[in-house]
């Protein structure tokens, strides 16, 4: 019989399940970041537990977010996005646009903050020289109550929550723990909740909650509905590939690393394509999912890190880019069919 070797991945496989929980203790830290270090190179994604963030915080996003979704129409028009706001969208974009592939828009609508979103005008109209979402101040629902109080616990929650995975990608990279800081100590992260309205028409052909795309910035921590299903990532191997599930598992996150993270570590580390399916013909269940969006200064570079650099990486054109450039770049393509 194999020896058993001791492991934070609690279940193997393309999308692994990974516990947190041992993340304080010197020893643990270095089981997590290698079984962190293996699930970047393959897939890109890893599944959670044992992160910490209390269940009672993640159940009222949800419900609370899920009742600002099911208003009656016009109460969201109130917290509209417009030029320098965030807030509500009733079309969501089309992913697939993002990596220049025409598709009818995503079947969602989308509210939007950010951790900028707060600070005075004239510095929000600082970060950057070109449009980007994060100069937009942040605009909160009066109803359903308690909802700016329970975003802006949750923004917290995922923001240290995100720093921390952070440095264990560094340990899991072989660079110091504290090799983001000045990269991050000015993010420019966003907290979406994507609502996957009931599909009482039948899609159009090409037509999904949400394409195919991979995400832009360093990673994404996402929490999807319990037993709603739809999320896949597309495993490629050799001449083949296929989509696989995506399950929920109760009280986890979903992890994914975006396109600026495989750009820093020369393509070693994956930013995998994902989609949402649509629900079975007849199921008019919504879907909430809310992703956290972890971006770096706007000014951060687009280098592959000179210490782990492979110079055969055939990265993509972004000569002269700012991270920000490249994710304000993505973000109006994604928006440029609106309706
Ligand atoms: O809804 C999901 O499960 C995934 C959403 C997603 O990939 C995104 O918003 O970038
Ligand atoms: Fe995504």
């Amino acid at each position: 019989m194999g020896h058993h070797r001791e492991s934070a991945a609690v279940v193997d496989g393309f999308v692994p399940v990974i516990d947190l929980s041992a993340r304080r203790s010197a020893h643990g830290r270095g089981l997590i970041a290698e079984a962190i270090g293996a699930a970047c190179e393959s897939s890109g994604f890893f599944t959670i537990v044992g992160h910490g963030v209390p269940q009672e915080l993640i159940d009222r996003m949800h419900t609370t977010t899920n009742a600002f979704f099911e208003l009656p129409d016009g109460s969201m028009d109130l917290v509209a996005n417009r030029p320098g706001v965030a807030g509500f969208r009733r079309f969501g974009g089309t992913s697939a646009l993002s990596l220049d592939q025409r598709t009818p828009p995503d079947l969602c609508e989308v509210f939007t903050c950010h951790v900028t979103g707060e600070l005075p005008e004239d510095e929000r109209a600082r970060l950057g020289d070109y449009w980007a979402p994060w100069q937009a101040a942040n605009i909160w629902p009066e109803a359903p109550a308690g909802f700016r109080d329970t975003w802006q616990a949750y923004l917290s929650a995922m923001t240290e929550l995100a720093s921390d995975i952070m440095r264990l990608f560094a340990s899991a990279l072989g660079l110091a723990e504290d090799f983001w800081d000045d990269r991050f100590d000015r993010h420019t992260s966003a907290l979406i909740a994507n609502y996957y309205y009931p599909q009482l028409a039948a899609p159009m052909p090409g037509q999904l909650r949400r394409g195919a795309h991979t995400d832009w910035g360093s990673l994404t921590i996402l929490h999807q509905e319990d037993g709603r299903g739809g999320l896949q990532v597309l495993r490629n191997s050799g001449e083949t590939s296929e989509w696989r599930d995506v399950p929920a598992i109760p009280g986890s996150f979903v992890v994914n690393i975006g396109d600026l993270m495989a750009l820093w570590t020369s393509g070693r580390w994956v930013s995998t394509m994902h989609r949402v399916l649509n629900p079975e013909r007849g199921n008019h269940s919504s879907r909430l999912s809310i992703p956290f969006f972890h971006q770096p200064n706007h000014d951060a570079p687009v280098e592959p890190i000179a210490a782990i650099a492979i110079p055969e990486y055939e990265r993509p054109p972004t000569d002269g880019m700012t991270s920000g450039q490249w994710i304000a770049a993505k973000m109006v393509k994604t928006f440029a069919n609106e309706p």
